[in-house]
């Protein structure tokens, strides 16, 4: 198979396939059709509510659909039994807004746990991948450090971190960037672009940073109302005619002027 520039099309690392799913009376999922191939990352948007965050939990195998499919790697998760599923989510890293990370815990605990949880490495092995990663993500110096004591921008990168450090093929990122200052902002993009290079990872990711978006992306989707009304490489997607994606970027212009006028003051 290949696509029209000749090189040979790539594997999908995930398929979504007409996926439906209410709550009661709400429509999260009406349809939803999706593909990221391998090694590519895919960005989800769309406003508040439009069924962004329950379409990456059917991804992560922690919904299932009324109606439809949903594929990782080629695998169907709704012919998966629980031990599968778990396996299959060991293969995804996941940074969520919040980081998640232990309190208790320094920086280099936080970072071996994964390790120490599912694997069987000793303690040596242990050290010499926490060091090679945390190094990776320039965290080399604040190993004994405990959370509260780290910038946003460096519990971001110590959440890479955990969520990389058993080299996962797939990584899921919902709004990793949410109430973070533009400088560090930057940084996590960093992180998230440092994912596909170094990981050679597949990367999805939820965010209403529409900067962000179209400088990390390989194809950007926007949702509306439970539908992706709009889905295609950053050239094609800035020249979209649809409505919501004109609307979308609109008002996030209008955010963005606010929040610049707001600053200078
Ligand atoms: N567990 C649930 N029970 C009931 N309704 C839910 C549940 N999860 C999501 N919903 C509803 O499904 C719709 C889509 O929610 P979702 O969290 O996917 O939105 P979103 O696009 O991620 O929004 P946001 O940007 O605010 O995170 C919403 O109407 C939400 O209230």
């Amino acid at each position: 198979m290949s696509n029209t520039s000749g090189e040979p099309a790539r594997k999908l690392a995930i398929e979504v396939r007409d996926v439906y799913k209410s709550f009661g009376t709400t429509e999260a999922l009406r349809g939803v059709s999706l593909v990221v191939p391998e090694g590519t990352t895919c960005v989800l948007m769309g406003v508040s509510g439009s069924g962004k965050t329950v379409l990456m939990k059917h991804i992560m195998g922690l919904l299932m659909p009324d109606r439809g499919s949903v594929l990782v790697e080629g695998q169907d998760l709704a012919q998966m039994d629980e031990t599968a599923l778990n396996n299959m989510r060991r293969k995804q890293g996941i940074l969520f807004q919040a980081n998640a990370l232990f309190d208790s815990l320094n920086v280099y605990d936080n970072v071996a746990f994964p390790l120490r949880e599912r694997t069987k490495m000793s303690e040596a092995e242990i050290k010499e991948t926490v060091d090679r990663t945390l190094a990776k993500v320039g965290l080399s110096h604040a190993v004994k450090r405990f959370p509260g004591e780290l910038s946003g921008g460096m519990q971001k990168r110590v959440g890479f971190a955990r969520a990389t450090i058993l080299q996962p093929k797939i990584l899921l990122y919902d709004d990793p960037t949410a109430g973070l200052d533009p400088l560090t902002t930057a940084a996590v993009n960093e992180i998230i672009f440092t994912g596909k290079q170094q990981l050679g990872a597949t990367s999805l990711v939820i965010t209403p940073d529409v900067a962000s978006a179209f400088g990390m992306a390989d194809a950007l989707a926007l949702m509306h109302e439970g539908l992706i009304v709009e889905y295609g490489p950053p050239d094609e997607f800035r020249k979209s005619q649809h409505p919501e994606v004109k609307a979308f970027i609109k008002n996030w212009l209008k955010r963005r002027e606010g929040k610049g006028a707001a600053t200078s003051r």
